[in-house]
């Protein structure tokens, strides 16, 4: 479990999180929804340490972000931020492997090299495997960036919007292998999403933020109403049924 208690952040004199209190269960897939700006990233960075926590307390797997060591923590979270920029000369085998190094810390053994083939195949992306990152396209570098995170195989997995920039197929591919991951493996995903009905039809768990505060959270049958989702967004939303989930309509 994944425990957040009175975390407050602000930039210059902007408060852009407002005590937040949550936690985000073992074992289970959790989507972060919201519309822009509602503070989703600065809670997901400050998760997964990539922002210094000015207030409050996070508990990942019961360590302590204050006081767990970073070779420890990157042992037991993986966090794919939202700004993935990286030197463009890299392969793609290359990057990927990057997610082993809290394992080897610079001698790769044969089972980091093998978790690295693993990833490169869940991701489609063996054949691209030699390829620098400015050869490919911008959804097949996505892919790579979250199959780095994949293989550094952690029972946390947060991404911040790994949706970004792939086609229907692939994001219909990455949502069956992380539910796998959580279904099959008993590992636990949070992921920042805007598509709404990846929610809707994926998640276990959904937080829904705005304004720098927690408006909703529960399961998707809980939040994912016209009621939560007109307020949340500030726009009509019907909510259907499909495949015994909720379905979301936002068209004229
Ligand atoms: N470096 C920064 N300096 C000043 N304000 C910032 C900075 N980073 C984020 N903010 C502000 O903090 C608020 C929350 O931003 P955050 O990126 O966490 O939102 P979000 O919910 O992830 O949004 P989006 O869906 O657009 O990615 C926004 O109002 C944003 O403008």
């Amino acid at each position: 479990m994944i425990t957040v208690e009175g975390v407050n952040h602000q930039i210059g004199s902007v408060r852009i999180l407002h005590d937040i209190r949550t936690r985000l269960p073992e074992g289970r897939l959790t989507a972060l929804i919201g519309p822009n700006g509602a503070g989703k990233s600065t809670l997901m960075r400050l998760i997964g340490r990539l922002e210094a926590l000015q207030s409050g307390r996070i508990t990942v797997a019961g360590h302590d972000l204050a006081t767990t060591r970073t070779g420890e923590l990157a042992k037991i979270m993986a966090i794919l931020g939202q700004n993935t920029a990286i030197a463009s000369r890299l392969r793609v085998a290359e990057l990927v492997g990057f997610g082993r190094w809290p394992h080897h810390k610079g001698r790769p053994r044969p089972q980091d090299r093998d978790k690295v083939s693993q990833a490169l195949e869940a991701f489609a992306l063996t054949s691209l495997a030699n390829r620098f990152l400015d050869e490919i396209s911008g959804g097949q570098a996505q892919r790579a960036h979250i199959a780095m995170s994949f293989a550094q195989d952690t029972p946390w997995l947060l991404l911040d919007e790994p949706l970004n920039n792939l086609d229907m197929a692939h994001a219909r591919g990455l949502m069956t292998l992380l539910s796998e991951l959580v279904r099959g493996q008993g590992r636990s995903v949070a992921m920042v999403v805007h598509e709404i009905n990846y929610a809707a039809a994926w998640a276990d768990h959904v937080i829904a933020m705005k304004d720098g505060r927690i408006m909703a959270e529960g399961d998707p049958d809980t939040v994912l109403t016209e009621a939560v989702l007109s307020k949340l967004y500030d726009t009509p939303v019907s909510v259907g049924r499909h495949r015994n989930r909720p379905l979301v309509l936002h068209h004229a």
